[in-house]
């Protein structure tokens, strides 16, 4: 039996085939119907792939903008239904819930119109075009009791959730230190208390870099009236890890956008970054981190840097914390069931149990044991968090189907204690999507670039400036060709 190289990964076959939808148990389940917006690849990998895969999960419409194409989508993957248009699939009845894959600057209005239609919503990221288009949706979820969810597919990765629970110090090794056992563990692994084995957490950094050579100036994502831009597209992936690591590791609310630095994708646009990295801050405070000690917490601070046209050769997203014991890396954290690795640092201050023998005034002899600093030690762990080998898209859609299938529940029912959870799983979809669009935001104003526009707006302004300008250009020219006949009037007299 031919052996791998050591470099290969023997569970990676199976993985590609999971993240290609290949297998999975026979459905069962009662079934989410789901109507996809846009025939794109990414509704293909982020929905129809592990749609096969998901019980209770079924992809049963797809609309484009051109019926011809849906036609040929629907047909190249078996689906049931296709439309030409969004607002028919929205008139569907026999769809539950939408999946929007839309430009970014098209989201907050589908979105909105697929709520109003009573569809359960996952909504591509970044969520909205600004912060106060997502308070608007997200208000509109609230009210008619649909779940509206960003779909940060790597938060529902295992990797994601190992390390919110070893930041967070749940669970794990008995030792305190967690950096020495051989595994970090599934249960958390980390030292219980503040920050988990790297003790309190100091700073962050998150990076998502995408080669230059991957998207070509056409794209949606250097599109000003598409809501397009370096933050919006990678930079909203480090916001958000930013914050749930920070929080998980007991940083205290919201942090504020310390400082921004944005680099024009091209000298003509004022508006659409290219690349962007920034820096953030909380506030410490007394028992921040964790600690429960009352004690004054110096500030966490996290940097990010997000990028559309990087130099490098292939994509890179990573992670990098830092706390008074201990240092993590992760890498390809957005992507992780194609490989990752979790590299854990800590430092220990190892104490010995000094015993001396002295004689004392009375002479007779004694004995003092104490404690004192001996060394420290660094302990290195690196390791891989696959769970089940299920990718970040099959983890996240069996997430949404739950939870779809439990507010449904809970409002059929009308029983008080389901309705509650109902609502603050709500909630909880609410807060997070607010709050990154609101992070972006002032990323956008740190940067002095203005925060993005949904794409009605943006047309609009669009063509306010136009003729705004085509009119100044007709004033100016007309008032050359006024002077031009004055000083050739003048030339005459
Ligand atoms: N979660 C993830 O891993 C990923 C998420 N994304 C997110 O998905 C969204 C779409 O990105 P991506 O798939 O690269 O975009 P595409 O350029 O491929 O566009 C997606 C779809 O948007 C529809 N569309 C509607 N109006 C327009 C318009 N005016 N211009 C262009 N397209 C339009 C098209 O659908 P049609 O013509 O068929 O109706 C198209 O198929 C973005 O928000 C992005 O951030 C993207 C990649 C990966
Ligand atoms: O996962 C991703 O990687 C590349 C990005 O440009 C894309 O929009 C994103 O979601």
């Amino acid at each position: 039996m031919p052996t791998l190289p050591a470099f290969i990964d023997p569970g990676q076959l199976e993985r590609v085939a999971k993240f290609l939808g290949i297998g999975g148990p026979p459905k069962t389940q009662p079934t989410v119907r789901i109507g996809v917006l846009g025939a794109s690849q990414v509704a293909t990998y982020a929905m129809l792939w592990p749609a096969r895969r998901v019980p209770g999960a079924e992809v049963v419409a797809v609309a484009a903008r051109d019926g011809a194409r849906a036609q040929e989508y629907a047909k190249q993957h078996g689906i049931a239904r296709s439309y030409g248009s969004y607002e028919a699939l929205l008139a569907d009845p026999e769809v539950d819930a939408v999946y929007v894959g839309l430009p970014n600057g098209l989201h907050g209005a589908w979105a909105a119109a697929a709520l109003a239609a009573g569809k359960h919503v996952l909504c591509e990221k970044p969520f909205t075009a600004n912060q106060q288009e997502a308070i608007e949706v997200q208000a509109l979820a609230r009210r008619k009791r649909l779940v509206c969810r960003e779909a940060f597919h790597y938060r529902e990765h295992p990797l994601m959730h190992h390390l919110v629970q070893l930041l967070g110090g749940g669970g794990g090794s008995s030792s305190g230190q967690g950096g020495g056992s051989s595994s970090i563990g599934a249960n958390g692994g980390g030292a219980a208390g503040a920050g988990g084995p790297l003790g309190r957490l100091r700073s962050l950094e998150a990076q998502v870099l995408i080669p230059k050579w991957v998207f070509g100036g056409a794209n949606i994502r250097f599109q000003e009236t598409l809501a397009g831009g370096a933050a919006m597209d990678a930079g909203c992936y480090c916001l958000h890890a930013i914050r749930t690591l920070a929080a998980a590791a007991g940083a205290v609310g919201l942090p504020w956008v310390e400082s921004a630095q944005a680099e024009l994708a091209s000298p003509t646009s004022q508006v659409v970054d290219g690349a962007m990295r920034g820096t953030l801050r909380w506030r410490g405070g007394g028992g921040g981190g964790g600690s429960g000690s009352g004690a004054q917490q110096e500030d966490v601070t996290a940097r990010f840097a997000a990028s559309l046209q990087w130099e490098g050769l292939l994509p890179r997203s990573t992670i990098d914390l830092e706390g008074d014991r201990g240092r993590m890396h992760v890498s390809n954290f957005i992507m992780p069931v194609f490989g990752h690795v979790v590299r854990l640092s800590t430092t220990t201050a190892t104490t010995t149990t000094a015993t001396a023998t002295s004689n004392n005034s009375t002479g007779g002899g004694g004995t003092t044991t104490g404690t004192a600093p001996a060394a420290t030690s660094t302990t290195s762990t690196t390791l891989r968090v696959y769970g089940t080998g299920e990718s970040t898209y099959w983890h996240q859609l069996s997430r949404f189907v739950a939870d779809v299938r439990a507010v449904d529940e809970a409002v059929d029912s009308g029983d008080e204690g389901a309705l509650l959870a109902a609502a603050r799983l709500l909630a909880a979809d609410e807060m997070d999507c607010v709050a990154n669009m609101g992070l972006l935001d002032d990323v956008y104003r740190a940067a002095g670039l203005r925060p993005r526009l949904p794409s009605a707006q943006a047309v609009a302004l669009a063509q306010q400036q136009q003729q705004a300008a085509a009119a100044a250009s007709k004033a100016a020219a007309q008032a050359a060709g006024g002077a031009a006949g004055q000083a050739e009037a003048g030339t005459s007299l």
